[in-house]
């Protein structure tokens, strides 16, 4: 029986920097050789990094990535690596313009590709079919779909290569791919994180290799790019649907795996409609390879894998945004206290700095819990009393009420991004899921910043978070980062005597049960309702949730975690008068 030893490379490219993504494909093909690779794959769009959003209906990037592509071929080669067939994925255009609809204006020219390279050229390609246009995908607006099959041939065996959205639909190109005969499926990805996503990705992977009783190995990107984090997670099934191999998530790995297939030769079937490309790569000589030890990553627990999410999210936004530090507010609170240990996690604590900023209203223990917190993380820390620049403001234009109340958070604005602009550290916001919803911030005050590290963490998970983070650490037989009286104080903002979170909003357990059915779920007033949430509370919830889509249109940026995330995943009118 013919083995295939299969390599597949999590990179972790960034969109725009050919020249530096190719360096890690070639990288991972130095490294698949050394191991005695047959075959490697990297991920959907790995050359130009993914999503590339409108940059796909661009000629001049086009033109780029097909240079780059040349490129990568003629790299591999000079680097002694030409025999090995890599397979890459890229936009590739430009195309006769597919126009939408009645509209004449040109809305896609390129398509989502997979090339194989091998001997210093592209070999086959292979245009991805399904273009997926739901949730935070656009690709159908940017992107001509593919209607050919692929299979190549190496080693006498037969390999069918599809993209990744192409697995997700029964009888879709893998399927029909697959009754033209091969014995190996390769599904090349640009899949992100959200919570439990692993528990479908994994069966349906495995659904799919016992459907054909074949192999599937599946190779997706890692890291962050913008508010997504692709978490790799690339895995290998046998025929039967059993697990092979497994790359840890949200690290970058070259995933080696040896296969044994079925060889090739099988009968193909002529019935299938769609055209199939079939290339026989060369093969090269193996020398006898040593066994390879089993690699197969155990997936953390579900708080575990959350937390790695924020942190790579945000590691590579100011990574690859360039931002050495990050600068943020510390409260005392939970929120903030979250924040900064997400920061320092991602970052290392030299390069957080976090500012307490007391007003009149300030408790003693927003101080000595800011002070506390710093300590624990050990990141840089000042104070910068704000009372004597808020006074002369409220004085000035006779400001009482709430009016007052925003401009002790919008002076703490002030205080960041000037500080920000003298040292160019990223300013966090620190607001959760939960306000964000129900527009509990002071917008252009404490909702003001470049990256919001948990905007789709709602507020019981952030404590969830919070006492995991300390255990994690205890366990370790480290200092957990939280002061635990952030953890189990009331939650206040602050803003006027006394004041906590419950002055104005239900109760969290009930106000993220509501936020859950009305965002997560979709439903309207009357299903939520249905479900046992008090009607008055459902619809001053809901009417909050709606009257605050401007603030959220305005707000940062930050990771998606959840299968409903604020921004691309949930699109809805700001000016909206819902019939009650
Ligand atoms: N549809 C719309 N389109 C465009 N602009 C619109 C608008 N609706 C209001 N506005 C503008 O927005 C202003 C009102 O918004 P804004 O100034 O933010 O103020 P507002 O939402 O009225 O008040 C802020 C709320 O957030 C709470 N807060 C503040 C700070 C921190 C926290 C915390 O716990 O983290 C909570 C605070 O206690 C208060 O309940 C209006 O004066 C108007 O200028
Ligand atoms: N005294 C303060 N010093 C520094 N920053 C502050 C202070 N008060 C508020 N902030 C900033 O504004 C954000 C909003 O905080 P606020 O206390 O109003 O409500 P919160 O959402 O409960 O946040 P937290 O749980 O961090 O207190 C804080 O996370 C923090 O970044
Ligand atoms: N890039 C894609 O085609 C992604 C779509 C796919 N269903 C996923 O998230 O895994």
């Amino acid at each position: 029986m013919p083995r295939l030893r299969l390599a597949l490379g999590q990179t972790n490219p960034i969109v725009g920097d050919l020249a530096g993504n190719a360096a890690q494909i070639v990288e991972a093909a130095r490294r698949a050789r050394q191991r005695g690779a047959d075959l490697l794959a990297v991920g959907e769009c790995a050359l130009s990094g993914y999503p590339i959003e409108d940059l796909a209906s661009r000629p001049s990037f086009l033109a780029s990535c097909a240079d780059a592509v040349r490129r990568l071929a003629t790299d591999l080669e000079a680097a002694g690596l030409g025999d090995l067939p890599v397979v890459v994925g890229h936009p590739d255009g430009p195309f006769e313009p597919r126009t939408l609809g009645t509209s004449n204006a040109p809305t896609a020219i390129a398509q989502n590709a997979a090339s194989v390279l091998q001997h210093g050229a592209v070999r086959a390609r292979y245009a991805k079919h399904h273009l997926p246009n739901y949730s935070v995908f656009d690709e159908y607006r940017i992107f001509i779909p593919g209607d050919d099959l692929l299979v190549v041939r190496l080693a006498g065996v037969d390999v069918a290569i599809v993209i990744c959205e192409d697995l997700w639909r029964d009888g879709g190109p893998a399927a029909r791919v697959l009754e033209a005969g091969a014995e190996l499926l390769l599904v090349i990805n640009g899949s992100p994180f959200e919570r439990d996503k692993d528990e479908v990705r994994l069966p349906l992977v495995e659904r799919r290799a016992r459907e054909n009783r074949v192999p599937v190995a599946y190779v997706n990107l890692v890291g962050g790019q913008d508010d997504l984090v692709f978490d790799g997670d690339s895995v290998v099934v046998d025929g039967t649907g059993r697990l092979v191999a497994r790359a840890p998530q949200f690290r970058e790995h070259l995933l080696v795996v040896d296969l044994e297939l079925d060889p090739a030769g099988n009968e193909h079937d002529d019935r299938i409609p769609d055209r199939v490309t079939r290339v026989e790569l060369d093969a090269r000589e193996v020398a006898e390879r040593p066994e390879l030890a089993p690699d197969i990553a155990e997936l953390p627990d579900d708080r575990e894998q959350l937390w790695n999410a924020l942190v790579l999210g945000l590691r590579d936004y100011a990574g690859k945004n360039g931002f050495a530090s990050v600068i943020l507010g510390l409260s005392g609170g939970i929120d903030s206290a979250v924040c900064a240990a997400i920061a320092t996690d991602a970052l290392g604590e030299a390069r957080v700095f976090g500012v307490s900023m007391p007003s009149r209203y300030s408790s003693e223990h927003s101080r000595t819990d800011a002070d506390e917190l710093a300590e624990r993380l050990g990141c840089n820390y000042s104070v910068e009393p704000i009372m004597d620049l808020v006074h002369p403001v409220e004085e000035q234009l006779r400001l009482s009420g709430i009016a007052a109340e925003n401009v002790q958070a919008r002076m703490r604005a002030i205080l960041l991004m000037a500080k920000s602009n003298m040292d160019g550290h990223l300013v966090l916001t620190t607001g959760n899921k939960t306000e964000l919803a129900v527009g509990y911030s002071t917008i252009y005050g404490d909702s003001a910043g470049g990256f919001a590290p948990i905007k789709d963490v709602p507020k019981l998970l952030v404590w969830e978070l919070a006492r995991w983070r300390n255990a994690f650490a205890a366990a370790r037989g480290e200092k957990p980062p939280i002061p635990e009286n952030s953890i189990s104080k009331p939650p206040s903002a602050e803003l006027r005597p006394d004041q906590t979170d419950q002055d104005t909003l239900p109760p969290y357990e009930v106000l993220d049960g509501v936020l859950d059915a009305c965002i997560t779920q979709a439903l309207g007033r009357s299903d939520i309702v249905a479900l046992g949430f008090d009607e008055e509370t459902v619809n001053f919830v809901t009417r909050l949730v709606d009257r605050a889509e401007w603030k959220r249109r305005q707000g940062a940026i930050g990771p998606k975690i959840s299968g409903m995330a604020f921004g691309r995943d949930r699109r809805l009118p700001i000016t909206y008068r819902p019939n009650l």
